[in-house]
């Protein structure tokens, strides 16, 4: 299958801090990917720069055919790329059914939208039981649902997820990547989902990817990295294993 997601070379500067250097990626169609580094290392600066959010200094991200460097956020999103941002970004005091039709205004109007909401509502059993709930009343999971179903509102082809796992118990994020890997399978959904711990990422992800320090460390399929080995020494550098002890990246 071909690309649907390649980045090539890109360098993103906040001002004199460098953000990303160098960094190419890919991601075929139907993948699940993962991006995995430590606090700070670019990983959410990744995701934005391919969501329009920021915009690189260098290099070319193309989603589809269609080169996204330089467009707006809502102009991505229209190709079919949506993000769940880290922390959510839900809106507290609106109910979740609202916060749902948030989710479909970038298409508003559309015929389907209608059917959208259902289908969703199919999906998430646990949101349609809660419809009427100010979203800031609910669990830290059933808010992540949320986040991800409000994403899935529009039928994106690439879903970005920014550490689904974040201030989650074990169970929760069992059952948040259940869903996100049920989207796959459902809606032939393609992933990019990053994350501080490969714990759970190698039983799901087709290829990983360790980012430090900006750069990319080391890519691999998920099956070839399972003992951990390697993406500790891309995740830590080489050379320094005591730190290592008793740490999972
Ligand atoms: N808007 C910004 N302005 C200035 N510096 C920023 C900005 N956003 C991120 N940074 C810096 O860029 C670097 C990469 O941050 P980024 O948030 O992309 O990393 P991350 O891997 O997602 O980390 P985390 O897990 O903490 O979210 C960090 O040094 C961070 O302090």
């Amino acid at each position: 299958m071909g690309a649907l997601l390649t980045i090539d070379d890109v360098h993103v500067r906040y001002g004199d801090l460098v953000a990303l250097r160098d960094v190419s990626l890919t991601v075929a169609q139907g993948e699940v990917v993962c991006v995995i580094g430590p606090n700070g290392a670019g990983k959410s600066t990744l995701l934005a720069a391919v969501a329009g959010g920021v915009t690189p200094w260098r290099g070319s991200i193309r989603f589809g055919d269609t080169e996204v460097v330089g467009l707006r956020p809502e102009v991505v999103a229209r190709q079919g790329l949506s993000l769940v941002p880290e922390g959510r970004h839900i809106f507290g005091t609106l109910t979740v059914d609202e916060n749902l039709r948030i989710g479909g205004f970038i298409h508003k109007g559309r015929a389907d939208a209608k059917a959208d909401y259902e289908r969703l509502l199919e999906l998430f059993p646990r949101l349609r039981e809660r419809l009427n709930f100010p979203a800031g009343r609910l669990s830290g999971g059933e808010q992540q649902m949320l986040a991800v179903a409000r994403a899935v509102m529009t039928r994106p082809r690439l879903l970005l997820v920014d550490e689904p796992s974040l201030g989650l118990a074990p169970r929760i994020v069992d059952q948040i990547y259940e869903i996100l890997l049920d989207l796959r399978q459902r809606e032939g959904l393609t992933l990019v989902i990053n994350e501080q711990s490969s714990n759970r990422i190698l039983k799901h992800a087709d290829r990983i990817y360790v980012l430090r320090g900006g750069r990319i460390q080391l890519e691999g399929r998920a099956a070839d990295l399972a003992d951990g080995e390697a993406i500790r020494s891309a995740y830590f550098g080489f050379g320094s294993p005591a730190t290592l002890e008793g740490v999972t990246p």
